[in-house]
């Protein structure tokens, strides 16, 4: 199973995450007024040191994902291909004919679409179909927050919501919305799910200061891990 760690600011932070074995690490770009919005330039840097930071010679580098809000096919694939990054987490509302344009042009790229759940409604629920058409390679399922909050919400999903979804689909999932060691074994169910691809994690990988927590991280990775090996996926 993958485990995705979202926000990623400084070196020392990309460090700390691959030393606690996470493998996808979550790099905001065209997140506007977010707080760990970086720019194209620094994009491009962090998502270098995830190719090139130091690991046991037993795991991977940690995969860096552009997390975006941004719409415009042209410039999400172009940020990620300046930089030399494959996989895109499209966060918000772009439409199935994003995914689909960004796939056209750049085959290669591996798309996660987050769906957004409030409650046990799906907002995206009539789109499944073409989000697949489109060539979404994964789902996200994520929390929205109670004022129509997207990313970040610290809110937990019914598990029972997330295998609903999952049976509506067919494509791999990762999920989202406050997860942490401590919840883990509420999702029992979905972690044996035969395409459960993996855990994605901000709140409860940071301290009370807003910084990643060591501790923390390796505690969601040794909890989480404890889930079904998934095929690969993207
Ligand atoms: O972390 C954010 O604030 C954020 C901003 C914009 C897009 C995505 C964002 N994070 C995503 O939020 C969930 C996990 O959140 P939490 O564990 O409930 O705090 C995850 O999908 C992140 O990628």
């Amino acid at each position: 199973m993958l485990l995705k760690v979202c926000g990623a600011t400084s070196r020392d932070d990309i460090a700390l995450l691959a030393d606690a074995g996470v493998d996808l690490i979550g790099l905001w770009h065209g997140v506007p007024g977010g707080p760990a919005d970086l720019s194209p330039r620094r994009f491009a840097a962090l998502a270098r040191r995830c190719r090139t930071v130091a690991v046991p010679a037993d795991r991977a580098a940690p995969e860096p994902v552009l997390v975006t809000f941004l719409r415009d096919p042209a410039a999400i694939g172009g940020a990620a291909r300046a930089a030399g990054v494959q996989w895109l987490q499209l966060h918000g509302y772009q439409p199935p004919g994003v995914v689909a344009a960004i796939k056209r042009r750049w085959p290669e790229t591996t798309v996660v679409k987050v769906l957004h759940v409030a409650g046990d409604v799906c907002v995206e629920r009539p789109l499944l179909a073409s989000y697949q058409r489109a060539g979404t390679d994964l789902f996200l399922f994520d929390a929205i927050g109670e004022g129509g909050q997207v990313g970040s919400t610290g809110l937990s999903l019914d598990p029972d919501v997330v295998i609903d979804l999952a049976e509506a689909t067919r494509l791999p999932f990762l999920v989202a919305g406050g997860l942490s060691a401590a919840n883990r074994s509420r999702y029992e169910k979905v972690a044996a799910h035969p395409r459960f691809a993996g855990a994605d994690v901000d709140t409860a990988a940071r301290d009370l200061t807003g910084a990643f927590c060591a501790q923390s991280v390796g505690s969601i990775r040794q909890h989480w891990s404890a889930a079904p090996d998934m095929e690969e996926v993207g």
